[in-house]
């Protein structure tokens, strides 16, 4: 389970953006996420994803509570959970070529010796063809980085993927393409999805349920 319980979180400067939610995601379930721009939802995420610490409010990750945020998280906890943000090109290091930056996390965590292999399996079920694996972000289009963004959230086979907004930006043709590689690999792995939209269409399409925003504050308190 992914269990984010009666959150609070903000950025220290008057009222917090986010109050008071609470949302579960069983194992391998996909949940939409929706709500009208600005409300909180990509603070909400961040905290989902141990990215940003809540003022108040408890995250659990498959039945162990998580104490820290970002790289004071454990390792195991972090690798669990892939993210995929809505810009591709503010989440890449623009010196990177598309390799380079697919493998970040296995550098990271000090398993080079499995890149080759999950290059060769990753650029094609995200869509990414060879001459573009060389490239460098500004010499792709935002269509493809995102492709290797999903690519770099799934390289260390995470068990939850938060996905904020990952189509806004893109073609029909592009996001359909992107939705249906996150379900192959979900298909494959059992992982869980939390994806965040304001498309309410796309959101009911692709996940098992959507919940609405302001339904996840009342939970609690009703
Ligand atoms: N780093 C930050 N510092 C201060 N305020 C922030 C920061 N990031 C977001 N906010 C504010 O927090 C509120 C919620 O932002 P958030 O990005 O979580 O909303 P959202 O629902 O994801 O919006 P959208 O659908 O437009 O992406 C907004 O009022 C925003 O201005």
């Amino acid at each position: 389970m992914l269990e984010l319980h009666d959150i609070t979180a903000g950025y220290g400067r008057g009222a917090p953006v986010v109050r008071n939610a609470t949302l579960a995601l069983a194992p391998g379930e996909s949940v939409g996420l929706l709500g009208p721009s600005g409300c909180g939802k990509s603070t909400l995420a961040r905290v989902a994803a141990l990215l940003h610490r809540p003022e108040a409010g408890t995250v659990t990750l498959d039945g162990d509570p998580v104490r820290g945020w970002r790289y004071s998280a454990p390792r195991t906890q972090r690798t669990a959970i892939g993210v995929v943000f809505q810009q591709p090109r503010l989440s890449c290091d623009p010196r990177l070529r598309l390799t380079d930056l697919i493998a970040e996390p296995l550098r990271a965590t000090g398993r080079r010796d499995e890149i080759p292999e999950r290059l060769a399996e990753l650029a094609p079920a995200v869509g990414l063809t060879p001459d573009l694996m060389d490239r460098r972000p500004h010499e792709v289009s935002d269509g493809q980085l995102q492709r290797a963004c999903l690519a770099r959230a799934l390289v260390l086979r995470p068990r939850w993927l938060i996905c904020d907004e990952v189509t806004a930006m893109l073609d029909a043709s592009t996001a359909a393409a992107l939705v249906a590689a996150v379900e192959e690999y979900r298909t494959a792995t059992g992982a869980g999805l939390l994806a965040v939209g304001h498309d309410q269409v796309l959101l009911d399409r692709w996940c098992d349920r959507t919940v609405h925003w302001k339904k996840l504050t009342v939970a609690v308190h009703e």
